[in-house]
Parts: structure tokens; C-alpha cells; sequence
């Protein structure tokens, strides 16, 4: 956990396209081991202008992973071990409004959360809690993103909601239609429960979603595929990677912890009585609750 004083490690999260950064300094890949399984691959640590950064790709290098088989729990669990305090996270997503156009970036700042085959919590049975996700971006994070798509002259929206669904398949028709009558702007398949984890283990989570497609809504691409898809990807993963570029330098700034509360959300939110935790799960949430836990 960052204190005041300890610069802050940005954790980066790649999705499809986006499986290294290059211009890392000091570049090592890890293999970091979970009590919570295999991540989707080693981290690749490095620093960026000074500034401790370390990756994962989500689908692990080479795009090996599908949205379902992801160890969420896995990979937040090690980026913790490796010390990360803040996570920048990059997708693809499916554009559910004709006002955001493949190449457009949205910092989402909701979700709709449609997934049902993963362990969606860190917590459970001897060891119970309940943490807030009203807001489950860190607006920290995201004003800084802003800042810095800008200075990029990258069109982007601050604010969105994402529509996380199981996959592998894309949507219905029915589905699209749904999720827009919602209100949703964007859909993918990995954000969930990956911020809820995030905020769990106390880590600032931002989420930046690149549209890569118009999902089979829009009566001109009625079909999502991979290949229109990977077309629009290659692009948008070279201004990701000057995002984190651009972004890193301003994240490197703080100096005490997050003042949204992103790393103190476990102060509030264990309810099992002490003489009642199993040691198990507290060896477990060693890395994850170990601030709490150790106090
Ligand atoms: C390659 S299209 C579908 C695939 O892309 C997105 O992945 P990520 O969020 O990791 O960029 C989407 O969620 C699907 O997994
Ligand atoms: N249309 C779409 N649906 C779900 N995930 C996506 N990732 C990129 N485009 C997508």
C-alpha cells in the first residue's frame, strides 16, 4: 500500500491488441505465483520516465485466453504482490451509440454487469465483506486520463457505462437493442468482475475502453467480426500505448494515497467477527486484505 511519501506503482492492463509495452527501462518479464491459481501470464515490470510500471496482458501474449477462462482473481492477486496501487486498464469494446465511432475512447465510469460463469470476490465463507462500488472507476485516475488524451488530441468521452457481458460470442440483435435501451455506451467482455477485484484489494481502477466496432445494432454493420475488429485494433492499441506514455508521468505525481478512498475501502467493510476468520482465507488474502488483516 502506498502511504504518503512512497510513489504510487501504476499497474497496466492490457486487452485485445495490447500485449507489451515497449520503452520500458529495466524490463523483466515475472512469473509472480497466486494462491488464487494461474494469472493469464508473467508481469512484465519495468519503469517508464522513472516510474515503477508493471504489465499484464489480460488474454496473456499471444491472445490465448478467452473473456470466460481469465483468472481475474489471479491477476489482480499478483499485481498486488508486485506492489501496483493504481491500475489502468485498455479494452476493446463494442460501440452501443452511433456518437462514438470505432477509433472514439470512453473512460468508463459505470457497469452493467452481465457475466455469469467467474468468481466475481476475493471474499466468502470465513471471511466476509462487503465493499462500496457505487463508483467504481477511480475519478483520480480518470481525470488524469482526460488530461491526457487530450494533450493527444485523442477524441475520447469522460464518463460511460459498460455493459460487461459472458461472451464468447458477441450479442444478439435482441441483446444489442436491449443494452442500449439501458442506456449503455460501450460492451465488452473483461471488465467484470475485474474492477470489482480491483477495488476489493484496495488498487485504483480506470477503465479505457476503445471502440473498435458498432456491435450488430447499427443497421450498416450488422455483423461484429474479428476481422473488421483487428483492423480497428492495431490503431487504437498504438495511441493506447502513447496514452500510458503520456499518462504515466502525471500519475507519478501523488505522493499520499488516493484522495477518493480507493486504497482504504477495506477499513469499512469486513463484517466477520475476529475470533470467527478461517486462517485459511486469512493466509490467502495475505497481499489482497493484508493491510487490514496484519493491523
Ligand atoms: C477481439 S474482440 C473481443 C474481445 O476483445 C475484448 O477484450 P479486451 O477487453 O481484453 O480488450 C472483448 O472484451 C473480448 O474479449
Ligand atoms: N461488439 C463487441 N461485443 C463485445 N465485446 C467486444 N469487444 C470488441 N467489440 C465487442
Amino acid at each position: 500500500m502506498s502511504e504518503a511519501g512512497v510513489p504510487p506503482v501504476i499497474g497496466v492492463i492490457g486487452g485485445s491488441g495490447v500485449y507489451d509495452i515497449e520503452g520500458l527501462k529495466k524490463r523483466e518479464w515475472r512469473e509472480v505465483a497466486s494462491p488464487f491459481g494461474k494469472p493469464s501470464d508473467a508481469l512484465l515490470c519495468g519503469e517508464l520516465d522513472g516510474q515503477r510500471l508493471v504489465f499484464l496482458p489480460r488474454h496473456g501474449r499471444g491472445h490465448v485466453l478467452s473473456p470466460s477462462d481469465l483468472n481475474f482473481r489471479a491477476n489482480i492477486d499478483v499485481l498486488k504482490r508486485a506492489g501496483v496501487t493504481e491500475i489502468l486498464s485498455v479494452s476493446a469494446v463494442g460501440s452501443l451509440r452511433e456518437d462514438l465511432p470505432p477509433g472514439h475512447f470512453v473512460l468508463v465510469d459505470q457497469f452493467l454487469d452481465r457475466t455469469f460463469k467467474r468468481e466475481t470476490s476475493f471474499f466468502g465463507e470465513g471471511l466476509v465483506a462487503h465493499v462500496s462500488l457505487a463508483h467504481p472507476t477511480c475519478s483520480r485516475l480518470g481525470r488524469h486520463l482526460a488530461a491526457a488524451l487530450s494533450e493527444l488530441s485523442i477524441p475520447h468521452s469522460r464518463g460511460g457505462t459498460y455493459l460487461a457481458m459472458e461472451g464468447p460470442q458477441f450479442s444478439t440483435l435482441a441483446e444489442s437493442n436491449l443494452y442500449r435501451s439501458w442506456g449503455c455506451d460501450v460492451i465488452g467482455m473483461t471488465n467484470m468482475p475485474e474492477a470489482k477485484l480491483a477495488r476489493e484489494a484496495e488498487l485504483c481502477y480506470a477503465s479505457v475502453a476503445m471502440v473498435t466496432d458498432y456491435d450488430c445494432w447499427h443497421p450498416d454493420h450488422d455483423h461484429v467480426t474479428v476481422e473488421a475488429i483487428v483492423k480497428v485494433l492495431m490503431d487504437n492499441a498504438e495511441k493506447a500505448r502513447a496514452l500510458v506514455r503520456a499518462a504515466v508521468p502525471r500519475l507519478a505525481d501523488r505522493t499520499a494515497v488516493c484522495e477518493v478512498g480507493c486504497h482504504r475501502v477495506l477499513d469499512t467493510a469486513i463484517i466477520t467477527a475476529q475470533e470467527k476468520r478461517d486462517p485459511a482465507m486469512l493466509d490467502k488474502l495475505s497481499a489482497v486484505a493484508g493491510r487490514v488483516l496484519n493491523a
